[in-house]
């Protein structure tokens, strides 16, 4: 293993790329020598589910860059971008680890490796305007509507442009054969998808199942903000969704009866804490969207409407969970509200007429 360094007194397990043009001369022999690239963009404070994702490119690709940026333009004013968790040393530690065992692995690409980070500023990344936050603010910006308005466009309405335009400077850098991205995040894998296409980026997305804590639980870097006993609360966002496939598995297909399913749970587990004479558990959760949507183009299905079995759906939903009723030590005083997301897929169980 190679150990470079970009400050001299900080070794690092991988190249660390801050700016755009070392990477793009890597990139062009990597070009001349045939190499296999996939790509792996992520927000930094890496946890499992970005890990699945590197072992994933790793395994189907000769080399593999990862990124880390936590991008401005997707976050609203008044989200978290200054809060925003950032693990850098254990982050590559973690991505060193993944490398090691992938190395020891028997499989056919054993010898793939990580062949640097991108970590860049926000200056090289919007190198002509600070970016702006702002629905209406100034900027070269790339949009994919309607599909990026809907959902979680409704509720975050700056996020996908942002999204979209990172990950376009991102792809036009690093020129990956594949880019991974998590199931976790359906619908930016969607908008993705649609983008790799409407523009001809010579790129194959690549989606991976999203990994989950031992309770059913999606992992994600916001978890951290939640603590121990809104931690215990949350899994209810994934419980009300596996209920709901569960009926769609039984054979149901109203719409209406299958999202039911999942309001129904977390109905039930404030009932539940309600009997422990704790209200509402240690905290209220609030339900932002229970959506059932179509596979390819996340088009909503409405209550009225049954899923089409040869087809199937994707039941996504997001949650607001809010600071503990009774906070009992400093760090639960200053909690914040705590925005998760979470999806099943209602697979396709009967053939096309
Ligand atoms: N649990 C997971 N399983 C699989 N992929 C995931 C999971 N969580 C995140 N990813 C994927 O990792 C990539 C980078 O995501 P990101 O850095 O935003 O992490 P995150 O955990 O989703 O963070 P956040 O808490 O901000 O949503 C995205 O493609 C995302 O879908
Ligand atoms: C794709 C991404 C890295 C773009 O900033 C981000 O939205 C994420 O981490 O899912
Ligand atoms: N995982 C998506 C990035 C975000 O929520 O900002």
């Amino acid at each position: 293993m190679r150990w470079a360094s970009t400050k001299a007194e900080v070794p690092t397990p991988f190249p660390v790329f801050r700016d755009v043009p070392p990477l793009r001369e890597v990139r062009k022999k990597m070009f001349r020598e045939g190499k296999e690239v996939g790509f792996v963009a992520t927000m930094g404070a890496l946890h499992e589910g970005h890990l699945s994702l590197v072992k994933h490119a790793l395994q189907e690709n000769t080399d593999v860059f990862v990124s880390i940026f936590v991008n401005p333009t997707q976050f609203a004013a008044h989200e978290d971008l200054d809060s925003y968790p950032k693990t850098w040393e254990e982050d590559l530690q973690k991505l060193k680890q993944v490398q090691d065992e992938h190395a020891a692995s028997a499989g056919p690409n054993a010898k793939s490796k990580i062949k640097g980070i991108f970590a860049p500023t926000v200056k090289v990344m919007y190198p002509t305007l600070p970016p702006s936050s702002d629905i209406a603010g100034n900027g070269s910006f790339v949009t994919i509507t309607p599909l990026g308005n809907q959902l979680e466009g409704s509720s975050r309405p700056i996020f996908f442009r942002g999204v979209a335009t990172v990950c376009t400077k991102l792809f036009n850098i690093i020129q990956a054969d594949r880019v991974y991205f998590g199931q976790k995040d359906i619908q930016q894998s969607v908008v993705i998808k649609r983008m790799v296409k409407d523009f001809h980026i010579p790129t194959e997305v690549r989606v991976i199942p999203t990994s989950r804590e031992s309770d059913g639980l999606a992992m994600s870097s916001r978890n951290v903000y939640l603590g121990e006993r809104r931690r215990e609360d949350a899994v209810v966002l994934s419980k009300a969704l596996f209920a709901a496939r569960d009926l769609y598995n039984s054979g149901e297909v109203s719409g209406k009866k299958i999202r039911d399913a999942a309001y129904n749970v977390f109905g039930q587990e404030s009932q539940l804490r309600r009997k422990d004479g704790k209200l509402g558990g240690s905290c209220q959760i609030e339900i932002d969207y229970i959506a059932l949507s179509e596979p390819q183009n996340m088009a909503m299905i409405p209550d009225f409407a049954k899923v089409d079995p040869s087809q199937g759906a994707i039941l996504s939903a997001a949650v607001y969970v809010q600071p503990v009723d009774e906070p009992r030590t400093e760090k639960e005083v200053g909690q914040r509200v705590v925005r998760l997301i979470d999806n099943v897929i209602l697979e396709p169980r009967e053939k096309a007429l």
